[in-house]
Parts: C-alpha cells; structure tokens; sequence
C-alpha cells in the first residue's frame, strides 16, 4: 500500500481553520511538504497518519479509509514533530515497546531491525535521557519503522540536527524512497527540501499552493513579482529610466522613506537592469534591498497566483 489520497479535506480546530480544501495524492518516493510556520502542515501529517479525523473530506490509502482503520495503521509510520518519549528507557525498550504495541510476532527481532537501520546500534542500551537531538531522532525514526511501513510521514525531521545528522538522515530516507516506500516529511526550508524530495507540495495558510518538482517550486517563486527599496543620488532620474523598461511593473517615490519602492516583474532582467542604468545615466546606487523576502510573502504569492 503506498499511494495517499487527500481528497477536499478539511480540519478546523473551533473556529480556527487549519487545513481548507486540500486535495493532493503522494505516492512512492521522496515527497517534500513545504509551508511557513502555521501552514497545517502537521495537521495534514497527522491526518494522514490516523491521529487525526478530517472534519471534512477523505483520506485513503490505495482506496482504505485513513481514520480508525487498523488495517491501514499497519502500513504507516510516523516520526512526529513533539513527541514525549520516556527519558529512562533505552532505545531497544522503546522500539520493543512499539513493535509489541503493532502485535508483532517477533518484538525484539523487529527492533534490532529497525534500530539497525537507523545504526543506533553502538547506543541502544543508553537511557534516551543521555541522547543528543539527532539520536532521539533516530530512535523516533526506529520505533516508526519497526513494523517495516510502506509509508512514512515525518514532521520537520531536520529541525535542530546538526549537519552531520542531517547527511545521515536525508541518506536514510532517499534509501527508504527508493525502495519504493513513500516518504513525506515536511519542512519550511525550500533548500531542505529541495535537496531531498523529488516531488514537492507547498501549503500556506491550511491551502494547497502548488505541486511539482523543485525546478518547477523554483521558477514560481522567482518568477513572482519581487518588490525592492532602492535609494540613490537622483532617484527621479532614476524611476523616469527604469519605468521606460517591461521589467519594471510600478514605482513609488516613498517620501517619508526617501526611497523608491520599485515592483519588478522579471526578475532576472530587472537585477541586470538596474545597474546599466545606473552606471549610464550616472547615478549612484545607495540602498538596494529586496522588501518582501520573507518565506511567508514568497508563498502567499503562490496561494493567490
Ligand atoms: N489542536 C489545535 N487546537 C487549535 N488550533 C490548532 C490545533 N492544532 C493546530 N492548530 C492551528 O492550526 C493552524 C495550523 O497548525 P499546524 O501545526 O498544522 O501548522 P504547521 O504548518 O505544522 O506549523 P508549525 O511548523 O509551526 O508546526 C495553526 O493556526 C495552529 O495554531
């Protein structure tokens, strides 16, 4: 089992709407959930997952409803963002707890497994108590696999590995993605993403933005109108010669600012612009600065593009 329908769902905590009308299907392979803080990227995870029942919509897996459906459970791991783990057990009593948990017939076999995997091997007898970010990480990742899933769903797995760790674990995964399995983590950094996941999805504000592979996640946030502040020795002179360029989408003489706000539309031709025209016309340039860069304008550009 390894293709996850989201069908028109929908999760709203009160009056709070998380996740609105997201319909998308992650199948074999690496798939990268990308979104800003507060996206509903977690509650998606978690809808898929089983912990949580949509409000509206469907979640299937190969067709078997998510939600309260112990068949499906057997085929999914999930590695969650915030998880209470017992500091006095050892990893191997972790991963047994679980793997006894999923009713396997061999628990401490499934965990050798699994905490080989993740080569936690050389501290499986330590209390979780004297582990670093990353290992706790990798002994969540074991018991998340010890049933040996199809599917595995993990949020923000990177956050607060250091760069090795970080290696080890995207090596992991690409390994588990092309085994066949399908992997789903998800992330609010487009680089992380970008280098892992074949195939990525971007949520803002609880709504499917777009899909495609990295290339394609690119090219539309590059692509997107990009604002910057300039400030320079004539600024009229300068606003007059720019705007005479398709580039150029508006100006603004900011007053207050003394600076113009200027609304580029090719990004790529306005950042070789700019300086021509400086330099020909002979103004200097004081204050460039992008204005809009942040990861939340970027991709609430895509919701309304
Ligand atoms: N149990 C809950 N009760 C009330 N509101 C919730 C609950 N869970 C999530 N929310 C709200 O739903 C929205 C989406 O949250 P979610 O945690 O899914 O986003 P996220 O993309 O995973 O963000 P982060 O990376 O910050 O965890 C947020 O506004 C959040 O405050």
């Amino acid at each position: 089992m390894t293709t996850l329908s989201i069908d028109h769902v929908s999760r709203w905590f009160g009056n709070v709407v998380a996740v609105n009308d997201v319909t998308m299907t992650i199948g074999p392979g690496v798939t990268g959930l990308l979104g800003p803080n507060g996206a509903g990227k977690s509650t998606l995870i978690n809808m898929m997952g089983g912990f949580l029942a949509p409000s509206a919509g469907t979640v299937t897996l190969d067709g078997a409803t998510v939600w309260r459906n112990e068949q499906v459970y057997r085929h999914i791991g999930i590695v969650p963002e915030r998880e209470a783990m017992y500091d006095f057990l050892t990893a191997r009593e972790f991963v047994v707890a679980n793997a006894e948990l999923h009713g396997l017939a061999d628990p401490g076999a499934a965990a050798a497994r699994a905490l080989a995997t993740v080569e936690m091997e050389f501290a499986q007898d330590r209390p979780v108590a004297t582990y670093s970010k990353g290992m706790r990480q990798r002994a969540k990742m074991a018991s998340a696999l010890v049933h040996d899933p199809s599917v595995l769903l993990l949020d923000e797995p990177f956050n607060g590995m250091d760069p090795r760790q970080r290696l080890h674990l995207m090596e992991l995964l690409r390994r588990m993605g092309a085994e066949g399995r399908t992997v789903l983590f998800s992330s609010h950094i487009l680089e992380e993403v970008e280098q892992l996941a074949s195939h990525i999805e971007v949520v803002v504000a609880g709504r499917h933005a777009a899909s495609g592979d990295f290339r394609k996640i690119r090219r539309l946030m590059t692509d997107r109108p990009h604002r910057y502040l300039v400030r320079s020795s004539d600024d009229r002179a300068l606003a007059a010669a720019l705007i005479a360029d398709g580039s150029t989408a508006a100006i603004e003489l900011d007053w207050k600012e003394r600076a113009l706000r200027i609304q580029a539309i090719d990004f790529a031709g306005f950042t070789e612009l700019l300086p021509r025209v400086a330099r020909e016309r002979g103004i200097r340039l004081y204050t460039v600065s992008p204005s809009d860069e942040s990861l939340e304008s970027v991709f609430s550009y895509l919701v309304t593009a």
